[in-house]
């Protein structure tokens, strides 16, 4: 496994450190609001465990599966659910919580389904933003790393399902997803 990656882009050490911080902001930002925390499987999985304990005021969690990439470094541009939220979000403060935007397509999905189903704010934190992939505009509320141009997979990122358990973020040897 450790011998498909090119390079360790982020460290295990630097990723704690960035979500720590990432979850002192949304200490404040929360603060009397207990928001519904959503984590976007699979790729979010690490992220979420890691995040929520680095959040000190009252939450409530819940998860959805989704997914565009298959065994592919492209998003095929459908976002398929494979397991919708078990509760409503309606008239809750919302958080997403996603491992990386890309062509922004899964998140500007996910924000317009919130948004019907009423809830009464949405807001996403990503750990990751490749902006250079992006075919949708769209931001985040909160970024951990901004990443460059390349196919990154470890902490719960995969390339058809595999490496999600690396504990650092690397670069995928191209000829690994193009042979
Ligand atoms: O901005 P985008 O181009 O939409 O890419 C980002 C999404 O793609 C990945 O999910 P994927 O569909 O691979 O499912 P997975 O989380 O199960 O790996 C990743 O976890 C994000 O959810
Ligand atoms: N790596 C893994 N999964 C992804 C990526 C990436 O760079 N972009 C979108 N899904
Ligand atoms: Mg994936």
């Amino acid at each position: 496994m450790q011998n498909d990656i090119q390079e360790v882009l982020i460290s295990e050490e630097e990723l704690q450190a960035k979500i720590k911080e990432l979850g002192q902001k949304l200490s404040s930002e929360y603060e009397g609001r207990d928001p519904l925390v959503i984590c976007v499987l699979k790729g979010a999985f690490i992220f979420m465990a890691d995040l929520v304990k680095n959040i000190t005021v009252p939450i409530e969690l819940d998860f959805m599966a989704v997914s565009s990439y298959g065994a592919s470094t492209k998003s095929s541009g459908v976002v398929k659910i494979i397991k919708d939220l078990d509760q409503s979000v309606e008239g809750r403060d919302v958080l997403i919580v996603e491992d990386i935007i890309d062509s922004g397509l899964t998140l500007s999905y996910l924000i317009k389904l919130l948004e019907d189903r009423k809830a009464k704010t949405v807001s996403v934190v990503t750990l990751f933003d490749k902006p250079s992939g992006r075919t949708v505009e769209l931001t985040a509320d909160y970024t951990g790393f901004v990443i460059p141009d390349a196919f990154i997979v470890g902490y719960g990122l995969d390339y058809a399902e595999h490496y999600r358990n690396l504990p650092y973020i690397g670069i995928l040897k191209p000829e690994i997803y193009s042979s």
